[in-house]
């Protein structure tokens, strides 16, 4: 995944220059891989024992066995650093061991409370129970344990998606702090959503990612004709995105900025 774009002179701070260009081509290049990953999944059926059983061998853990997985890759990647990287966000933060080898320094581009907002319970939730049902068949084909890796996948790029609004928030309130700080200050959620929301660029980003679902997903067969199929709905994606994933990016781009000034 490309970073936001910093200076490289190496003298700290006030070095990291965000821009809502480069993040908002983060942001287009992070929706190839969420359509990916929502098509690498629809693979699959639901199978919902792999997330709402409680299957595991292990007396008193009474995880799913997607849980255990999603908590079990979480530490194999924070003992390589991932969550070093402020872009990363785990799921089960009680959980996140350091790293074992030296991580790269990454300039501090957010305030230090960014640390403190993450909605991945909440994507979780909503992943399983409004979105997954979406765009995957239902059933249950047994595939569990490939399934579970399809949904991480998922879950990663979607968070990684809904928290990069943390950098957006920041780069918002550096080009107009005077415009944001009354309605921190006030503690004000509306005039915050009003003042960073832009709805023409939200409709040209429902309208991308539809493209994108159909360019990607189009089933490619031998013969001719017109009667184009798609592996993921290409409505559904952009749906997805109109009702959860901006609100959910504007959602944390809100809970970042009422701290920004602590
Ligand atoms: C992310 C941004 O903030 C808001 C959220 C958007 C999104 O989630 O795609 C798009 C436009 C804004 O309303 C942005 O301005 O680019």
């Amino acid at each position: 995944m490309e970073r936001v774009v910093e200076s490289d002179s190496g003298s700290g701070e006030s070095d990291v220059v965000l821009s809502l260009d480069s993040i908002r081509e983060s942001l287009i290049r992070q929706e190839d891989t969420i359509v990916f990953s929502f098509i690498e999944r629809a693979k699959f059926p639901l199978n919902s024992p792999a997330f709402e059983d409680s299957r595991c061998l292990h007396s008193g853990n009474s995880s799913s066995l997607t849980e255990f997985f999603v908590r079990e890759i979480e530490i194999i990647q924070a003992k390589v650093g991932r969550y070093e990287n402020p872009e990363e966000n785990p799921f089960f933060l009680d959980n996140i061991p350091p790293s074992v080898f030296p991580t790269r320094k990454y300039p501090p581009a957010l305030h230090p409370k960014a640390l403190s907002v993450n909605i991945n319970q909440r994507i979780w939730d909503i992943y399983f129970k409004e979105l997954l049902p979406l765009f995957v068949k239902p059933g249950d084909d047994g595939n569990y344990v490939s399934t579970a890796a399809s949904d991480l996948a998922c879950l990663q790029a979607l968070s990684r998606r809904i928290h990069y609004g943390k950098f957006v928030a920041e780069v918002k309130f550096r080009d107009a702090p005077q415009d944001y700080e009354p309605a921190i200050r006030a503690k004000d959620t509306e005039a915050l959503m009003k003042l960073l929301t832009f709805e023409k660029v939200e409709e040209m980003v429902k309208k991308r990612v539809q493209k994108k679902a159909e360019t990607f997903g189009q089933d490619v067969k031998c013969i001719s004709g017109d009667d184009k199929s798609y592996k993921v709905d290409p409505l559904i994606v952009s749906r997805i995105y109109g009702e959860w994933l901006i609100p959910l990016t504007k959602l944390v781009e809100v809970e970042y900025l009422l701290r920004r000034l602590d």
